[in-house]
């Protein structure tokens, strides 16, 4: 079974909105609330491919409550930890040329509820693999990642890892079965920018000598997406153009397709960037999700090669 893990969920509003104008209010197109979180979104996605999965997090007030009531009613199972305070809402705007995003911190963890969670992990029958996403709370224990690792590995699972924070590299480390960073983020943690696939070799390269076993490197609005095995890499491309409601949760989306195919099948690459890169661009046609309505045709028009050995 997956696990995901979302330390900091977050109710989603995204705005349709005219430009922004300094010192003025404006009013919307339209907007809507969304229950969301990185570990939360991959969750979401594996269900609409018909893949069950457990969601754990830190949940708190009444959008924390929201958020697990759509967790459930999306027939997603999920085991939280309830905390003092409130749930973040994050603010998403699309102004119709450009997309902004306030991202707020959220409520504060105490090592009471870090225990919480780590006693949920260690209950686990059935966990196989679990997908940590997404940025932590305040207050978290500097080590609290550290040990969310060690204690799924103890019980032999696998670990994903997609988080934002400059943690990522220490924890390269442990052997992550995958991580899946942005062109941005593999330039924060490896100082490498990416432009080419030369480029792109050297950043999965430091990846895999810090320890990673494999890399799926998403290239943003450029709509392509290395993925590396430590042997081979592969690149993917969208061959078609996309009308941008809201990137937002298109990186979780693709996450989730990936794994949902790769992880069973690890020789089947190419059909795992196809079915991922579709679906992250068949979301961020939407706000939130959306109904991943053109998936199946979207895959028959990405491409992938292996780069020359
Ligand atoms: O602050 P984090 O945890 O890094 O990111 C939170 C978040 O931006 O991630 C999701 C999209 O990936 C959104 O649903 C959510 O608001």
């Amino acid at each position: 079974m997956f696990y995901t893990l979302t330390a900091n969920p977050a109710v989603d509003m995204t705005v349709s909105c005219p430009p922004l104008v300094p010192n003025e209010n404006i009013r919307s197109f339209s907007a809507s609330y969304t229950a969301n979180g990185k570990g939360l979104d991959v969750s979401f996605a594996l269900k609409k491919f018909g893949v069950d999965s457990v969601a754990l997090g830190f949940f708190a007030g009444f959008t924390g409550k929201y958020v697990v009531d759509e967790t459930m009613n999306m027939g997603c199972l999920c085991r939280p930890v309830w905390i003092d305070g409130v749930t973040r809402i994050n603010s998403y705007f699309n102004d119709g040329q450009s997309e902004h995003g306030i991202l707020n911190p959220g409520p504060a963890i105490t090592p009471q509820n870090e225990q919480e969670l780590f006693r949920i992990l260690d209950s686990t029958g059935d966990l196989d693999c679990l997908i940590v996403s997404g940025s932590l709370p305040p207050k978290a224990s500097k080590d609290f990642l550290d040990k969310v690792v060690a204690h799924a590995q103890d019980r032999g699972a696998d670990v994903v890892l997609d988080l934002s924070s400059d943690k990522l590299k220490t924890l390269c480390s442990t052997h992550p079965l995958l991580i899946k960073p942005n062109h941005h983020e593999m330039r924060e943690i490896f100082g490498v920018q990416i432009d080419t696939d030369d480029d792109a070799r050297r950043a999965l390269a430091l990846a895999h000598e810090a320890g990673v076993q494999n890399v799926l490197l998403t290239m943003g609005s450029r709509g392509s997406a290395y993925f590396s095995n430590g042997e081979d890499i592969w690149y993917a491309k969208r061959e078609f153009n996309i009308k941008l409601v809201s990137s937002v949760c298109a990186g979780d989306c693709t996450l989730a397709a990936f794994l949902l195919k790769w992880y069973k099948d690890r020789d089947n690459v190419e059909e795992s960037l196809k079915l991922a890169m579709a679906t992250g661009a068949n979301v961020a046609e939407s706000v939130g999700l959306g109904d991943f309505g053109h998936v199946d045709e979207y895959s028959k028009r990405v491409t992938v090669r292996k780069l020359p050995r």
